[in-house]
């Protein structure tokens, strides 16, 4: 089985990687608990809840949100709170977050407060979640702003059956391989490079589970040198700005087809800072992107004041300056701060490029 082993203020954890896992994801649990409560989505319990329960040989019960972003809510938070209070869970009880990033998200931030905190473990089933649960960051989004009441609290373990990933529609698989390319473009230019030679995102393809250890690497070395986001894990948030301002105002688009706009305006922006002969946004990488099925076209010219409002809730800001993560080359990041009506300029000469209104 892979294992990479993630350092943190609070205690190391594991991630094991294997096909397969979920039918032995009890035998990752090193502790004998009082009560685990799964949280998983209505999706996800109808293929793979039994699988994972069978393998737990512990007292078990399960808490069922609907899919979707809405269930990141104060709402879905306080019923599992409920929930766990109404079922006598105990401080020796524990959270397992069967799903992707929405369940994750939810499932930890109630573990993080719930008796102050209690032991959770991340068993991820789509792809994005390779990035999501990795590193402690969980959380609820508020008023439409994402992510905006969380915690850092790092899970127990995270069990990854990258078999799951099999049954991801395109669109779920386009979202996850979006923080797999991005952790190219801001460490590992090899693995960028490996990504680009392909033009079908397979999870069956042979290198699939080496590509994907090589980015939850990157997720490694960032949360463990800046768990708490002080400083270069802010690189982990390459393409975040404009992605997370689009992904609050749209709803049929997922995170990673907003965070893959989000890299190419960020690249754009690189460029236009960088002011060197070869430049890192080309047609290239447009066509690229554009072929693997990513919509280039998810806002224009009179979305600008919508997006860059919520541009503004950006917990990097400072000082009502947007800090965007940029390209000094590929594999070079850095953070600039940027007024939002220079934003807002750049935004409109993006939104006008001739590679992008060609799509
Ligand atoms: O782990 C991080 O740090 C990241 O920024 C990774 C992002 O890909 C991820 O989407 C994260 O949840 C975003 O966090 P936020 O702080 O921008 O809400």
């Amino acid at each position: 089985m892979n294992t990479l082993k993630v350092k943190s203020y609070e205690h190391s954890y594991d991630i094991y990687i294997e096909k397969k896992l979920r039918f032995k994801a009890g035998d990752q649990l090193n502790k004998e608990y009082s009560q685990i409560a799964i949280v998983t989505d209505e999706h996800v319990s109808q293929l793979y809840l039994e699988d994972v329960k069978q393998s737990i040989d512990q007292k078990c019960k399960s808490f069922i949100i609907p899919s979707g972003e809405q269930s990141k809510s104060l709402t879905k938070y306080e019923e599992i709170q409920k929930y766990l209070l109404n079922n006598n869970f105990d401080r020796h009880s524990a959270i397992i977050a069967l799903g992707g990033g929405v369940v994750g998200d939810l499932a930890g931030f109630v573990a993080a407060t719930y008796m102050r905190g209690i032991d959770f473990i991340q068993v991820p089933t789509t792809l994005l979640a390779h990035d999501s649960s990795v590193g402690g960051k969980v959380g609820i989004n508020l008023l439409d702003t994402k992510n905006i009441l969380g915690s850092f609290y790092p899970p127990q373990a995270v069990i990854y059956d990258t078999e799951m990933l099999q049954s991801l529609n395109e669109q779920e698989l386009r979202s996850g391989f979006a923080e797999m390319v991005k952790h190219g473009f801001i460490f590992n230019v090899d693995l960028l490079n490996e990504l680009k030679g392909i033009n079908t995102i397979d999870p069956s393809h042979p290198l699939f589970d080496q590509w994907l250890i090589k980015s939850l690497s990157v997720k490694k070395h960032f949360v463990e040198q800046d768990e708490h986001e002080g400083n270069i894990r802010r690189f982990l948030n390459f393409g975040h700005t404009l992605g997370h301002a689009i992904e609050s105002t749209k709803s049929h688009v997922t995170h990673g087809e907003c965070v893959m706009y989000g890299m190419l305006f960020a690249i754009y922006l690189s460029d236009c800072i960088n002011d060197k002969d070869e430049k890192l946004f080309n047609e290239e990488l447009v066509n690229w992107v554009k072929n693997l099925g990513f919509p280039l076209n998810l806002i224009n010219i009179s979305d600008i004041s919508t997006v860059s409002d919520k541009m503004l809730n950006d917990k990097k800001n400072s000082n009502q300056f947007i800090n965007f993560v940029l390209l000094n080359d590929l594999g070079e990041p850095f953070v600039s701060p940027f007024s939002i009506e220079k934003i807002e300029e750049h935004l409109k000469a993006f939104l006008d490029l001739k590679a992008l209104k060609g799509v």
